[in-house]
């Protein structure tokens, strides 16, 4: 369950009275998610989420709501924040931040198939573009400083041979990071964790699958498109059993992506590197929230075994279909 703060009826109306939502119909608990205190709140303006941040500050939820709220002025259907009566995109409830955004019609699609993934592709083109004038930045916080940050704590956790591939992979990644060819790979403000549960579809018998919407941007940041593109198929275009890559799938993505937004020379020549670095990104978040001590163990944390079979994978494997600029 994933309410850590409960609201009390008293307590919602009076916070409500910042807004101009009308009048409450409904308000209740979302059991699904891990970070924070979601609820969905339907009013007499409207179906909305509200969430109470259970780790963010207040200092850092503007680039996350100002993004959102950039990226849907420019129709790309991601949660809109709603400003209260004072202009502010959150306040405070419970003693902690809290914001309510749009509500996103439709359901995850945890067995995605080519129609799915071209719906996704599409998108996060879109999304990339409509952020080029986004005026705030902030880097992407769990990139290559922070894997080198934690890397050290994480050693002792690891196998000789887990700690062969971490190294060996850090190595390659800050080689890479510090190439000519890496500046030059365009970017601007990712979504930077777009799995499979963090987008909606609306789907009936009569109809192709249809993108409701891109959720939980609060791992967004600035950073290249193509790492955001590959953190995208390393997820939506795998056989979950091995992390290989289905090239049905991944066809999918990357012509949808590449019919709004076609890939440079440099990006095409990078994938299979890129690819890596997302698998690494998650393998290391991964092993850092298994292994780290939690004062209150909530949750069961991801398996980081399924992203080191990703990256082995990319290793061994790379993408036999090319990113063609
Ligand atoms: N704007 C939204 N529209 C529709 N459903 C949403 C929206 N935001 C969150 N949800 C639902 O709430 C669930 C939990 O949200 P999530 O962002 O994953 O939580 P957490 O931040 O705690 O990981 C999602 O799986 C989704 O079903
Ligand atoms: N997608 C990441 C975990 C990020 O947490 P989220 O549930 O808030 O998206 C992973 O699978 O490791």
């Amino acid at each position: 369950m994933a309410v850590f703060t409960a609201i009390g009826d008293a307590e919602l109306r009076r916070w409500l009275a910042d807004y101009s939502l009308g009048d409450v119909l409904s308000f209740e608990g979302i059991a699904s998610g891990i970070e924070n205190s979601n609820f969905f709140l339907t009013t007499t303006a409207g179906a909305y989420v509200l969430t109470i941040f259970e780790k963010l500050a207040a200092h850092e939820l503007p680039y996350y709501l100002e993004l959102m709220r950039h990226l849907a002025s420019h129709r790309v259907p991601v949660p809109d924040p709603i400003p209260r009566r004072d202009g502010a995109l959150f306040g405070l409830l419970a003693g902690k931040p809290a914001s309510i955004v749009t509500r996103l019609a439709g359901r995850a699609q945890l067995a995605p198939d080519a129609r799915h993934c071209t719906e996704v592709g599409t998108m996060l083109a879109r999304a990339h573009l409509a952020g080029r004038d986004f005026a705030l930045a902030q880097p992407n916080l769990r990139s290559l400083d922070w894997w080198l940050s934690v890397a050290p704590a994480l050693h002792t956790h690891l196998s000789p041979a887990e700690r062969r591939l971490l190294d060996a992979e850090l190595a390659t990644q800050q080689a890479f990071f510090a190439s000519a060819d890496y500046a030059r790979l365009p970017g601007g403000p990712c979504h930077c964790d777009l799995f499979r549960d963090n987008a909606l579809f609306v789907e009936d018998d009569h109809a192709p699958p249809r993108l409701g919407g891109f959720f939980d941007y609060y791992f967004a940041g600035n950073d290249k498109w193509l790492f955001d593109l590959a953190v995208t198929a390393n997820d939506w275009c795998i056989d979950l059993a091995n992390g290989a890559l289905d090239a049905v799938r991944l066809d999918a993505l990357l012509r949808a992506y590449q019919a709004v937004r076609p890939a440079t020379t440099d990006e095409a020549r990078h994938w299979p590197t890129m690819l890596r670095a997302a698998a690494l990104r998650f393998w290391v978040s991964r092993l850092y929230d298994f292994h780290r001590p939690r004062a209150a163990a909530l949750l069961t944390p991801h398996d980081p075994g399924h992203f080191e079979r990703i990256l082995r994978e990319r290793i061994a494997h790379p993408p036999t279909r090319p990113l063609t600029a």
